[in-house]
């Protein structure tokens, strides 16, 4: 079984092994994370190759080699040559996690499909059995969760320090988080004007 977890890779070195398609797709994915990338492979995309003129990649022009995978936090083979992403994975460091393109049994994590609606971040992984169908169901999510999700998550994420910082009570705590997470909040125009109204009650009902 897999462990989903959700990794900060601002500023963390990522190796990219390999320059076709498949690769730039999960170099884009990882830019927008923030991950400092570096792409091995003899040639690599058009769109690669204008990160890597624009600084937001760096480039190796070069055949895979072991020394390519120092200091990575995470690894990605996506060459086309499976005994060359199967080199990878034998080279890495046990701390090291690989990703295999081709071979989802040999590798230590999968890239999911991925729907994000500002701080909602909703992963889909079906284990390898249908990339297809994980793109799918992001879709679905994507019309179920939409744009009024941004400011409705900015919403609670303030919302909720609010309630940490002045509601001692963990029942009364516990209470407020849950009501603030109805649907009724979300469809709310005056919502952080409910809220506060709400908390201000709360508090002063606590304090008697
Ligand atoms: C195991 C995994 C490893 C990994 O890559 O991390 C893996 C493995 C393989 N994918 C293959 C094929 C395709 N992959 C896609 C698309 C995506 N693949 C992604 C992830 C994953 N793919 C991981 C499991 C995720 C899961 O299932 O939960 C997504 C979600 C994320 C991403 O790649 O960024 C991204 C959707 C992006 C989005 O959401 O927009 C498409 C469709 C398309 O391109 O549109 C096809 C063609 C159709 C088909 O074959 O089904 C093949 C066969 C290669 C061959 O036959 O040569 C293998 C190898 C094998 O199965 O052995
Ligand atoms: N995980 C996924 O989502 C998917 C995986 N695949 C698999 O991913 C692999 C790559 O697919 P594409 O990107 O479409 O292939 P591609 O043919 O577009 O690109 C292959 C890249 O690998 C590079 N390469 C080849 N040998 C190399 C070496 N020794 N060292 C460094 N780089 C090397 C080439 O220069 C090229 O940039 C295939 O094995 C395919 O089966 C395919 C579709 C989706």
């Amino acid at each position: 079984m897999l462990y989903p977890i959700n990794v900060q890779i601002q500023d963390r070195n990522v190796v990219v092994i390999g320059g076709g398609k498949v690769a730039q797709r999960k170099v884009f994915g990882l830019l927008e994370a923030g991950a400092k990338v570096k792409v091995v492979s003899p040639e690599i995309t058009s769109d690669l190759l204008r990160l890597s003129e624009t600084g937001e990649i760096s480039w190796r022009p070069e055949p895979y080699g072991k020394e390519n995978l120092e200091g990575a936090l995470l690894i990605i083979a996506a060459t086309n040559d499976r005994e060359t992403n199967l080199a990878v994975k034998r080279d890495a460091a046990p701390y090291q996690l690989v990703n295999l393109a081709d071979d989802p049994d040999e590798s230590d994590f999968q890239v999911p499909s991925v729907m994000k609606r500002g701080k909602l971040t909703v992963a889909v992984s079906t284990s390898g059995a249908s990339p297809v169908l994980a793109k799918k169901i992001c879709t679905q999510l994507e019309e179920m969760y939409d744009e009024q999700y941004e400011s409705y998550l900015d919403f609670l994420a303030s919302s909720r320090k609010e309630i940490k910082a002045s509601v001692k009570d963990e029942l009364v705590k516990r209470k407020l988080l849950t009501t603030i997470a109805d649907e009724s909040f979300l469809k709310e125009s005056f919502r952080e004007e409910r809220f506060a109204r709400l908390l201000e009650e709360t508090i002063s009902e606590e304090g008697r």
